[in-house]
């Protein structure tokens, strides 16, 4: 008979939402009665896969302790100054509970859907690979550049068969993503989201398609477009 491998998750919610010009952290804003978080932790719980929840957020959060979730499978770790410290911080802190597979997934992207993940999985774990979750460039993509007034103009059109947005859920073998993370940011490399510190340590990363409307929120136009795509889910099985 064969074990299914260990998965847990991480959901890096240690940042402050700067972008979002909010008083509360974007995480904790309330859309269709529940926060940000609440919102992204439920998905999470929807899949079965996921043994256990670690969240990190940041030492001076005082919104965490106020939320009703399962404190049998969700637990917090302090986060650190950029979004890759604090998954680090939640890798080291989850290393007791030996995972087999990691899934790392934005606090701020509530919008995910469980069948998404469980695609994620199934696909990554048959092939014995980490991969994301991403969405296919749909538009024409420009490079700006500045011109000597005030400014941008194109300095290029990009081709786009090949380009991809990255979102999150992004799901690693453990150790490996461990180390790549750790080492990568020791060589002082730009890690942006788990795939870049693999690729940066020459582990392959596969690009799962999955839906666009997984956006991240991060300005406060996002929230309006949240808001009704969360009263959408609610009747839906997302
Ligand atoms: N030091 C940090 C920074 C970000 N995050 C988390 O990483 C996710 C994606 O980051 P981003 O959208 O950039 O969130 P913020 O850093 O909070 O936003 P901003 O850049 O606008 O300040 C968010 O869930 C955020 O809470 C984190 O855990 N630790
Ligand atoms: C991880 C991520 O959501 C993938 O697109 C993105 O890199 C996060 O970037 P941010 O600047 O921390 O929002």
């Amino acid at each position: 008979m064969t074990t299914q491998p260990r998965i847990v998750a991480i959901v890096p919610a240690a940042g402050v939402g700067s972008r979002m010009q909010s008083s509360t952290p974007k995480q904790y804003i309330e859309l269709q009665g529940k926060t940000v978080l609440e919102h992204t932790l439920n998905k999470l719980m929807k899949v079965g896969e996921i043994s256990a929840i670690k969240v990190a957020i940041s030492a001076a959060d005082d919104y965490f302790s106020t939320l009703a979730i399962n404190k049998q499978v969700i637990s917090t770790v302090a986060g650190g100054r950029e979004r890759a410290d604090s998954v680090l911080a939640a890798l080291g802190a989850i290393e007791q509970q030996s995972p087999d597979w990691v899934l790392v997934h934005d606090a701020a992207r509530p919008l995910v859907c469980a069948h998404d993940i469980e695609n994620l999985i199934a696909q990554c774990c048959a092939a014995k690979q980490g991969g994301i979750l991403a969405a296919k460039v749909r538009d024409t993509i420009k490079r700006g550049c500045n011109s000597e007034d005030d400014g941008e103009f194109i300095d290029m059109t990009i081709p786009r068969e090949h380009l991809y947005q990255a979102l999150t859920p992004q799901f690693f073998p453990y150790e490996l993503l461990r180390q790549a993370l750790r080492d990568a940011l020791a060589a002082g490399a730009n890690i942006t989201d788990e795939a870049s510190a693999m690729e940066w340590a020459g582990h392959p990363v596969r690009l799962i398609t999955g839906r666009s409307d997984n956006f991240k929120i991060t300005t406060p136009e996002d929230l309006q477009l949240a808001n009704f795509l969360l009263a959408q889910q609610v009747t839906e099985f997302v």
